[in-house]
């Protein structure tokens, strides 16, 4: 015959709140922790700060594992009488907040933000990546004198009939032929300046693109998180 559980009052479990005597009270049951108390992974003070009141949210909140929940019956020494146990003492467990259909849309507002706003970003960091250029146009101007200035010089290779003239060098066509070295010397120089220079306003271009995209990640909750209204 199965023996009917012991009653305890509230104020005679309240009793047992020392270290060498402590009891628990946990979903309406009580435990003797005592020879417990120095086993216990928590530590004995947690289960002393535990007595003297409904422990079982406390005890929900630590997570225990299904092998404390079996260790428990080791302990258990019968049922609370709920009528004996102050209101300001009971657990009480929290309310489901009723459905509220406008977090739903803005749940899915945020999502489809979440996808948007980075590709409007990426959007305008591509619109706008031409202006931070610099036009190449007139480095290619430079070569095409440095190719006239070779041409305009005052000897010719080929003769009338068009067969290879030996070159005559005269003062004249030297310096032309050393002007158009210079030229193209500038050119090549320029064309290497407006490379870096275009490389210097693309990186904080790029750079600001990913840091606003970086905020606007941490900022907004994450697609599987929650949103809590
Ligand atoms: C008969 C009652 C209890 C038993 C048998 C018990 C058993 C255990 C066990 C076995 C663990 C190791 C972790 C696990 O397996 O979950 C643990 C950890 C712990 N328990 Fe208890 N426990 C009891 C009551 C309580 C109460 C009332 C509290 C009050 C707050 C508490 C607080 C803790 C804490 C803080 C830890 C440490 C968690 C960690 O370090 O991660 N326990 N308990």
């Amino acid at each position: 015959m199965v023996s009917a559980a012991k009653m305890h009052s509230f104020e005679e479990v309240a009793n047992h709140n020392k270290i060498k005597d402590c009891w628990v009270i946990i979903s309406g049951k009580v435990y003797d922790v005592t020879p417990f108390m120095d086993e216990h992974p928590g530590g004995g003070e947690v289960l002393l700060s535990a007595t003297a009141k409904d422990a079982t949210n406390d005890f929900e909140d630590i997570g225990h594992s299904d092998v404390a929940r079996g260790l428990m019956e080791k302990y258990y020494i019968g049922e609370i009488d709920s009528t004996t146990v102050p209101d300001n003492r009971t657990y009480i467990p929290p309310q489901q907040t009723p459905f509220n259909p406008n977090a739903k849309a803005f749940e899915f507002l945020i999502k489809i933000l979440q996808f948007l706003v980075p590709l409007l970003i990426l959007g305008l960091a591509v619109t706008f990546r031409p202006y931070t250029k610099n036009d190449v146009e007139y480095t290619e101007i430079d070569l095409l004198e440095f190719q006239e200035g070779n041409i305009d010089g005052s000897y010719d290779r080929t003769n009338n009939s068009g067969e290879a003239d030996a070159p005559s060098f005269s003062e004249s066509a030297f310096r032309n032929e050393q002007d158009g070295f210079r030229r193209a010397t500038q050119a090549i120089v320029m064309r290497l300046r407006q490379h870096e220079e275009a490389v210097r306003q693309e990186v904080p271009c790029f750079g600001l693109v990913v840091f606003v995209f970086l905020f606007y990640s941490s900022v907004l909750p994450s697609p599987v998180s929650p949103v809590h209204l």
